[in-house]
Order: structure tokens, then C-alpha cells, then sequence
């Protein structure tokens, strides 16, 4: 049996909603952003990325959100064009809103984090007359990112968007992609990353993320288990844990349970490595695979990125991943 069944009748394989920003990556690498004066401009946003990285694995990709009316936002959006993702659920801001940036300080391979420029952004303007129903409805996937719920209306399109995507039977893939930025506070959090997780066929987080997700639930000592014994209560179908350079552990609601390991990398900067990892577990999925082979390839995928200068540029393609994977068989 297949781990899910997505609908053969639709013509676009994932559609992400939410942010379309950019990534400075730091060329002076290893030093503290004090001391880091230029940046490399990239396309960044998880979902965005995501969808890259669906795009570059030869899967047919659409994007729903918000870009400002600048140079920022339209480079964004020819990107996407030029990576054949669909633009059409693309829509421009009218009101001054700007682009998120976010500025990436890599003090060592362990110890990277990012500064981001959030006040004001596009992205979180995207209003639920905006969301494109048929898009949505066209999909196999609807990819949402937790950090769209930060802010209305950007929360109520995303909720709206959740509502189309089951009523057309375009399953849901949760990643929680949790940024302190945006929130207010961690109830606030906890409400919406629910409202979404309750709807959602496929969760994806770090033990971190889901434990923001999980805080007033009562769950004192949180384990792996309880928490997708928990989602297996609503829609949930599988549940992937991330645990970094420790790997994953996925959870099926048959009750099967798949340890996923790592492949080696050369560390560059660790982030990117989620993003990467959910494309190619995603693709995995579509193409049918058990679980276990889609969270290798999804972590095939995760090292290259993490290998590279980029997140969104550096989404491998099936060859890469495919040469990349073979040196270790
Ligand atoms: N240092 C690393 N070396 C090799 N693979 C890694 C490393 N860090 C993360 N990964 C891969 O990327 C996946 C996701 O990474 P993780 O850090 O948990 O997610 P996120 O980037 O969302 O915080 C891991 O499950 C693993 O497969
Ligand atoms: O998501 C963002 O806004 C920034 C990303 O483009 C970025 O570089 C990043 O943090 C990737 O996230 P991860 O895959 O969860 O490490």
C-alpha cells in the first residue's frame, strides 16, 4: 500500500503558499556578521525554496503569495518563472508593503543563524481573495508554511487556502517552518500551528517545532511517537520529525515507524537543509516510494544544499541527486 495515494487527476504536482523573500548569503564565511561585508542576493523563503526544489526535481510546481511592487519582488517572481514554477497565484502589493530579506551569518559550519528583516513584508499581506482556488484545486499537493500564519490576512488566506485544498481532495503537506520573527506570542503560535496541523495529511518539523506546536497540549515529555500518535487523530497520514545531523524519524499512521539517517556532507551552512529535505521527501512520495527511500532522498538532497553557498539555487536536480547518491551504494 502506498504510504499516500495523491490524485492522479490533476495536472500540477504541488502548489506552496506563502513567503517569497530573499536570502543575503555571506561571502566571507566563517565570522560573525559584524564582520561579514558582502552578501550573495538569492531567492529565499522556505516555501519558495521548496517549490525550487520541487521545480529542479522535474515536478510541476505553482506558487500562491505575495511579492512587493519593487525590484526585489519582481526579480523574485522572474526567478520562479525562469525555474518553471507557475506565477499565476502570484500577486503584486499595492500598498508599500517591502520584501522580506533575510541576511545569513555563517560563524562556522555548526554555527549559523539568520538576521531577518521582516517589518512591513508583502508576503503577509496576501489577502484570502487573493488565494487561487483553482490552483489549489488542480494540485496533487498544497504545501503550506507555518510562518504564513503568523498575520492576518496572510493567516485567514492561508486558512481559506486549507479549506479549498480539502475540498478538492489536494492533500495537505504542513511543513511547520517556525521563525520566532513573525509571532507575537507562543499561544498565539500554538492556536494557528494547530488549526493547520489538524488539516494537514502530511506534518513536517523539528522536535523544537513541534513542541512549539504541541505547548499548551500537555504533553510534558513529548516523544516522536506521541507526537504523531497525536496528529494520526486528525487528517494526518505521516509525520516526519527532523533532528538535524541526528537525521529524521518518519511515523505512518499504519504504524510503521522509518529511521532516516544522513549522507555525509561537506558543511557549508546548515540551513537550507529542511527545505531540501522536504522536496525531496516530497518528490519521493509522489513518485510512489515507501517512505524509507523518500526520507533518503530527501537527505541526499539536504547535504548537497548544505554543501552549497545557497538554499534555493543549489535544489539539486534528479541527475545531481541520483550521481550524488550512487558514490554511496
Ligand atoms: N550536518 C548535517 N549533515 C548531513 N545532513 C544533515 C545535516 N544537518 C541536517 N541534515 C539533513 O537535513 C535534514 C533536515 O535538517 P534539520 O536541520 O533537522 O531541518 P531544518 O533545516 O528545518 O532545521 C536532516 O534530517 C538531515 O537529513
Ligand atoms: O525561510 C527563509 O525565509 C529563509 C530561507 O530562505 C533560508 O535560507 C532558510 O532558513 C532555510 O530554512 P531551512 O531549510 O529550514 O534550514
Amino acid at each position: 500500500m502506498l504510504p499516500v495515494t495523491f490524485s492522479a487527476e490533476k495536472s500540477l504536482d504541488l502548489v506552496a503558499i506563502g513567503r517569497l523573500c530573499i536570502d543575503l548569503n555571506a561571502n566571507e564565511i566563517n565570522r560573525p556578521m559584524e564582520e561579514t561585508m558582502t552578501f550573495t542576493k538569492y531567492v529565499g523563503g522556505s516555501p519558495a525554496n521548496i517549490a525550487i526544489g520541487m521545480s529542479r526535481l522535474d515536478m510541476k510546481s505553482a506558487f500562491i503569495g505575495k511579492v512587493a511592487d519593487d525590484q526585489m519582488g519582481r526579480f523574485i517572481t522572474q526567478y520562479l518563472k525562469n525555474n518553471g514554477i507557475s506565477t499565476s497565484g502570484v500577486v503584486t502589493d499595492h500598498s508599500g508593503a517591502v520584501t522580506g530579506l533575510a541576511f545569513t551569518e555563517i560563524k562556522s559550519p555548526e554555527d549559523c543563524s539568520i538576521l531577518m528583516y521582516r517589518d512591513n513584508v508583502a508576503d503577509l499581506k496576501l489577502e484570502p481573495g487573493e488565494v487561487n482556488e483553482a490552483l489549489i484545486a488542480d494540485s496533487k499537493a498544497l504545501l503550506v508554511s507555518g510562518t504564513a500564519l503568523a498575520k492576518s490576512p496572510s493567516r485567514e488566506a492561508v486558512l481559506l487556502a486549507l479549506r479549498y485544498a480539502r475540498k478538492h481532495g489536494t492533500k495537505v503537506i504542513f511543513d511547520i517552518d517556525y521563525r520566532p520573527y513573525t509571532w507575537t506570542n507562543d499561544q498565539e503560535t500554538a492556536i494557528y500551528y494547530h488549526a493547520a496541523a489538524e488539516k494537514s495529511d502530511i506534518i513536517i518539523g523539528t522536535r523544537e517545532e513541534f513542541d512549539m506546536l504541541e505547548q499548551f497540549d500537555g504533553n510534558d515529555e513529548a516523544s516522536d511517537e506521541a507526537t504523531a500518535a497525536q496528529w494520526f487523530g486528525h487528517h494526518a497520514e505521516i509525520v516526519v520529525i527532523k533532528h538535524g545531523k541526528d537525521g529524521s524519524i518518519a511515523y505512518g499512521k499504519d504504524g510503521s515507524s522509518h529511521k532516516g539517517s544522513i549522507f555525509p556532507a561537506k558543511v557549508i551552512k546548515t540551513f537550507g537543509a529542511g527545505d531540501s529535505y522536504a522536496a525531496g521527501f516530497i518528490y519521493g512520495l509522489m513518485k510512489g516510494w515507501e517512505i524509507s527511500r523518500s526520507m533518503a532522498f530527501g537527505s541526499a538532497c539536504a547535504s548537497i544544499v548544505i554543501s552549497s553557498h545557497s538554499c534555493s539555487d543549489a535544489m539539486p536536480t534528479l541527475e545531481q541527486v541520483e550521481q550524488y547518491m550512487s558514490q554511496f551504494q
